[in-house]
């Protein structure tokens, strides 16, 4: 397997560290340079043994890089792009790990211009609420999902390139238009945080928050861990994923009406129906993970 000699992280946190540790684990790459937003945060990658060095400035950091990892929110990845572009040589790669595609492909062919085959998005469906480099782990990604989302311009060694990369980190990756891409995590990643979030405002904001917290359980430990995700990050993949995270979302609160009238006119065999149906649902794709669900 070709190695890395070279490889940037720019946006040092959960996913960009675990992609450097899983990289390292691996033995695909040689030296690891970080660069970043805080100076903090790359002091803590480097004493964590996640980066080897802090990159002085992108000038330094691209000096011979093979790959470039993009892990920063997606809000800021087309500013990111703009300031590296300038130090870019014909071999390197770049590629990410954001959660939305099409706004990053149109970000990066605003920034990268003629440049633009050198860019191969990606998304690895694994993660955390933690943030940080403190929350990086090598293991991430096995086992797990990475999209990644090939252009045109893309020449086929430089998609297999990062799917080598990819599948060195234990990952099994797919191909996806980057419009498919974001309408399918509107429904089953951008919608269930949206959800998670507002449950916790709603109860945050009434009086007796305090007291009804001291009796929330594993119940609303499940459905609400997600609310403990990064809010930058968040924001940024909503407004991204804006027109299709909407649809989600309306669809969403007709599910919620309908239930809403089932229980309004107590129709007990009607809510029984819903939830056998979800809960079958649930649990067959649950089993598809390769765990057992609990009756
Ligand atoms: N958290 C998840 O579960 C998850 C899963 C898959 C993909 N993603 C995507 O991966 C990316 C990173 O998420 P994360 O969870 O690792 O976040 P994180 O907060 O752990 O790490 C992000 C890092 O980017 C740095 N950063 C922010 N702005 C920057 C800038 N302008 N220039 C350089 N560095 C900058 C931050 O300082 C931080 O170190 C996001 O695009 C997110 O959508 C997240
Ligand atoms: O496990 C979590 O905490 C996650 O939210 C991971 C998760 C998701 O499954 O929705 C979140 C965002 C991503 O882009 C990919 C994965």
């Amino acid at each position: 397997m070709a190695r890395f000699e070279k490889v940037v992280i720019c946006g040092v946190g959960l996913i960009g560290g675990s992609f450097a540790l899983a990289l390292k684990a691996a033995g695909l790459v040689g030296e690891v340079v970080g660069l970043g937003r805080r100076s903090e945060t790359l002091e803590d990658a480097l004493h964590l043994g996640i980066i080897d060095r802090i990159g002085a400035d992108w000038s330094d950091a691209l000096n011979d890089a093979d790959m470039v990892f993009l892990g920063m929110p997606v809000g800021q990845m087309e500013a990111v792009l703009l300031s590296m572009v300038p130090y870019l040589s014909d071999h390197t790669l770049i590629t990410d790990g954001g959660s939305t595609k099409t706004d990053v492909v149109a970000s990066a062919r605003a920034a990268l211009g003629a440049r633009i085959g050198q860019f191969v998005p990606g998304h690895p469906i694994a993660g955390a609420e933690r943030s940080g480099p403190s929350a990086a782990q090598p293991e991430l990604f096995q086992g797990r999902r990475v999209v990644l989302t090939p252009l045109a311009e893309n020449s086929p060694a430089c998609v297999d390139r990062v799917r080598v990369a990819w599948e060195a980190c234990g990952a099994q990756v797919c191909n996806l238009t980057p419009e498919r891409h974001d309408r399918t995590f509107a429904a089953v990643s951008h919608l269930p945080h949206l959800l998670a979030y507002a449950l916790v405002h709603e109860i945050a904001d009434r009086e007796n928050a305090d007291q009804l917290f001291s009796f929330a359980a594993s119940g609303f430990r499940d459905f609400t861990r997600i609310a403990s995700s990064h809010p930058e990050m968040w924001r940024d993949i909503c407004l991204a994923n804006r027109p299709a995270l909407l649809a989600e979302l309306d669809a969403y609160l007709t599910q919620l009406l309908r239930i809403r009238v089932l229980l309004a006119s107590s129709d007990g065999p009607g809510l029984e129906i819903l939830f056998d149906t979800a809960r079958k649902a649930r649990d067959a794709w649950f089993g598809g993970q390769g765990v057992t669900s609990e009756e």
